[in-house]
């Protein structure tokens, strides 16, 4: 049976067409001096195999249906031959448009899912804050912080200890005896990073937890931040919103269907990222494609020459391969 690989879905999420002609000043974000490697992603893969049974619509095992070739199998190459070492102090920002491989990266590094190839090695296991981190919408804000600082290893007496600074840093009001399931996307959010810092992990992963929040709360989770990262952490920050990495990220790298085309200072990544998704949006592909190419050439004049773990002639085989696909 023929197999056809796909990549990520070429959909644009509302923010990161935000107008990059704005030339104000980057902002540096807070210095935290950088310390020694917390997190080596090496030459990380992972493919998800699609059998056309799972595809939904007709039954696929039809042979009229395979004869007309709409029974292959798929393969989604989420994310493809990464690699990047991070250091204690630094904050990560991850960008590209929906369907990059952004998620599938984060999840890999929290060991929530296993590469088809390569490795993620760690100085400790990443603490994961995803949108839909484990809390319950039935109970009040106050009862998923005791729940959520318990799930993240506090002991009792530690949780009573630290309710104050969640409370402080989610500023949510009386709403926090509410049930969660009442409050608003950007209300839940901060609940969710004020519960997740408050633990003070060494490696904290975000999933778009922090893009929905107001200015004042992204100010204060930008303190914080600098906090864990003084505190020989390394934050990585996953947004579509290139506006939120640039405000709070050291480093941004861009994914493109699975594959790095930049990794450098967050200004200059979420930028050069900002002006290819202008360009897609505004239907100018053939711009685009040059930035990316642009961007990937950088990239490759940064990025020093590595040893293959493969023969050459099998390596450049599957170089050729992927470059027909
Ligand atoms: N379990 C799965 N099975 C098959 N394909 C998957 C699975 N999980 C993710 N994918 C595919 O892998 C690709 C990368 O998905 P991922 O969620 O990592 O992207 P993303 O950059 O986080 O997207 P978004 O910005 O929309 O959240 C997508 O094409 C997605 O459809």
């Amino acid at each position: 049976m023929s197999e056809q690989a796909l990549t990520g879905a070429d959909v644009l999420g509302d923010e990161e067409t935000t107008d990059p002609t704005d030339e104000s000043a980057p902002k540096k974000g807070i210095e935290v001096p950088l310390g020694r490697p917390s997190v080596v992603v090496s030459r990380l893969s992972v493919h998800y195999r699609v059998p056309s049974s799972e595809r939904g619509g007709p039954d696929r095992s039809s042979k009229v249906l395979r004869r007309l070739g709409l029974a292959r199998n798929v393969t989604v190459r989420a994310v493809d031959d990464v690699s990047f070492v991070a250091r204690s102090g630094e904050s990560v920002g991850v960008v590209g448009h929906n369907g990059s491989g952004k998620s599938t990266l984060l999840r890999v590094m929290a060991g929530l899912e296993t590469p088809t190839r390569g490795s993620v090695l760690a100085t400790e296991t990443p603490s994961f804050l995803g949108v839909n981190a484990a809390l319950l919408p039935e109970l009040s804000g106050m009862e998923n912080i005791r729940l959520g600082l318990l799930a993240m290893g506090k002991t009792p007496a530690e949780v009573k200890e630290t309710i104050p600074e969640v409370l402080d840093l989610a500023a949510i009001g009386r709403s926090i005896h509410l049930p969660m399931k009442t409050y608003s996307s950007g209300m839940g959010a901060r609940l969710r990073f004020s519960i997740a810092a408050a633990a003070r992990p060494h490696i904290l992963l975000i999933d778009e937890a922090l893009a929905t929040g107001d200015a004042a709360s992204k100010e204060r989770g930008e303190k914080k931040m600098a906090e864990i990262r003084a505190d020989a952490g390394t934050i990585f920050l996953v947004s579509h919103a290139a506006q939120t990495i640039e405000e709070m990220c050291t480093r941004a790298i861009w994914l493109h269907e699975g594959q790095m085309v930049a990794d450098g200072p967050a200004y200059e990544t979420a930028r050069a990222y900002r002006w290819w998704a202008w360009n897609i949006a505004k239907g100018e592909t053939d711009k685009a494609a040059g930035l990316l190419e642009d961007a990937r050439a950088r990239l490759s004049e940064t990025t020093p020459p590595r040893e293959s773990d493969e023969p050459k002639g099998r390596a450049a085989r599957r170089r050729a391969r992927q470059g027909q696909n």
